[in-house]
Formats: structure tokens, C-alpha cells, sequence
């Protein structure tokens, strides 16, 4: 795993998308896309280099992690909908190529199955974005998920109910299930990407990357990754032991190694 200490959002935001673009290369790029806040500026840099430089998506097809269970697609609130709105309608990227799951699928039992088949015959996800909950939770992989999990329903916790509050009128209206790709539906993609921001989102971050590879916290199966990239901001690096450690690999980093 490398560890990256940015100075700014604004900063990952260009690593991330430095990432992508790497991906974008290929002839029939499979992208995992997240959503969340912490997502954003990588979102931002993808639009603006789309917009002014020419990056095109055109060929690229998308997997988001997860969805809420019980809301309509159209819901505004439906990841579905958000990934449209912060990132998917300002790219040339065909809306029928960007897969969620369906969360208000009559057999949501079949929809998992459909959804882990559909990522496998894309041929895997290439780079897959993840953000971190303030329980070490990646996608709505809540803390005791099985590390081999498949995509599936999970139950959220009120932690994660109330951290994503903010979304809806009230606690009560966010939704109590989900689907989200398993952990080892994740671990399957060929490089993950991890980005928090924030001194909220530290002691997640601390367990993930330093803390023991436990499904106490889901993120910590980016250690056993062989391609695994986390960048944090100064904030969200607070509480980790080998900061030290990890800029001076940083500053040795050879030209020639990308993330
Ligand atoms: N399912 C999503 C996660 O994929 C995301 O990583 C997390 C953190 O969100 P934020 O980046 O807004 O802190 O929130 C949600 O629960």
C-alpha cells in the first residue's frame, strides 16, 4: 500500500485524476466509481479535463459501489443519481454504460448476482475509488462484513445513517438498506484508490492503513491489495504512526513510478 499525504483536497483531486487517466489509456477501461463528498475534487479535476483538454470517456464503462435500497433511480438522493449529477452528465460518457445496482429491484437477491456477473463480463474494473466511512466502512461495507463478501444487502449502522443525515430532510428518511458491492468484490479490481480528507475521517484512516487487517475495519482490506493507493490530507493523516515514513518514500518516490 502506498501513502500519500497531500497538502489539499485540490491536490488529491489531480492524483486521483492522474489515475484515472492512466486507465483511460486502454483500449476498453472499466472504472469503479464512488460517491460521497470526498470524491468531489477528483470529479471536479475529471470535468475539467474532459471540458479543456480533450479527455474522453467515450470508450470507458462504470460500476458504482453501492446503492440504497427503497428509493426510486430518479430519487435525487439515489447514488444512481448522484454519480449522474457530479460527474456522469458532464462527461462523454454513454449513460447506458454507467451500471449501478438496483436498489428498488423486486428479487434484490438476483439484482446482486446480475451486478457482480455484469462487473465480471466488463472484464473487472481497472481502477476502483473508494472513499472511507467514519467506521472504516468501504461502500456501505459496514464494520463484521465478510472479507470475501459479494455484492449484496447490508444493513446500515445509525453511525452511518446519521453521517449521511445530512443528505435527506431527517435521519429517519435515510434509508436502513443498501446494496454495495462485497469486499471481495472490491479486492477483485486491479488498483484501489482511497482518498478522506478531514480530522473527522483520521481514526478510520489510522485503523485502515495501521490497525490490523480485521472486518472491525472494512477499509483495512486494502492492505492485503497488491495495488492499493490511499491519499490523505494532512488532517486525515493526523493519527498515523509512519507519516514520517511515508513522505520520505514520497520524496524518493523514481520519476518513472506513478501511483
Ligand atoms: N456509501 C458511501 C461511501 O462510499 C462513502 O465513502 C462514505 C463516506 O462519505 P464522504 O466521502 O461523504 O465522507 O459515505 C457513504 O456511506
Amino acid at each position: 500500500m502506498e501513502v500519500v499525504i497531500c497538502e489539499s483536497a485540490e491536490e488529491i483531486g489531480r492524483h486521483v485524476a492522474d489515475a484515472y487517466e492512466a486507465v483511460l489509456r486502454l483500449p476498453a477501461p472499466v472504472i469503479g466509481l464512488a460517491t460521497g463528498s470526498s470524491p468531489l475534487a477528483a470529479y471536479h479535476e475529471l470535468i475539467r479535463r474532459h471540458r479543456d483538454d480533450g479527455l474522453s470517456f467515450a470508450h470507458a464503462t462504470a460500476y458504482l459501489l453501492d446503492e440504497y435500497v427503497g428509493l426510486p433511480a430518479a430519487h435525487p438522493e439515489s447514488y444512481a443519481a448522484v454519480i449522474r449529477r457530479e460527474l456522469t452528465d458532464h462527461l462523454d460518457l454513454d449513460p447506458a454504460r454507467v451500471h449501478s445496482p438496483r436498489g428498488e429491484a423486486d428479487d434484490l437477491v438476483a439484482e446482486c448476482a446480475r451486478y457482480d456477473a455484469a462487473i465480471a463480463a466488463s472484464g473487472g474494473v481497472d481502477l476502483q475509488l473508494l472513499g472511507i466511512g467514519t467506521d472504516g466502512h468501504v461502500g456501505f461495507n459496514e464494520p463484521m462484513s465478510s472479507l470475501s463478501s459479494r455484492t449484496r444487502l447490508k444493513t446500515l449502522t445509525q453511525q452511518t445513517r446519521e453521517d449521511n443525515a445530512r443528505f435527506f430532510a431527517s435521519v429517519d428518511e435515510v434509508p436502513t438498506h443498501v446494496l454495495t458491492q462485497g469486499l471481495g468484490t472490491i479486492l477483485e479490481a486491479r488498483h484501489l484508490v482511497l482518498v478522506a480528507t478531514g480530522e473527522d475521517k483520521a481514526e478510520a484512516v489510522a485503523a485502515a492503513v495501521e490497525g490490523p487487517l480485521s472486518a472491525r475495519c472494512p477499509a483495512s482490506i486494502l492492505q492485503w491489495h497488491p495495488h492499493a493507493t490511499v491519499f490523505v490530507d494532512e488532517a486525515a493523516a493526523s493519527r498515523l504512526d509512519f507519516a514520517a515514513y511515508y513522505r520520505h518514500a514520497l520524496a524518493h518516490k523514481p520519476a518513472w513510478q506513478r501511483f
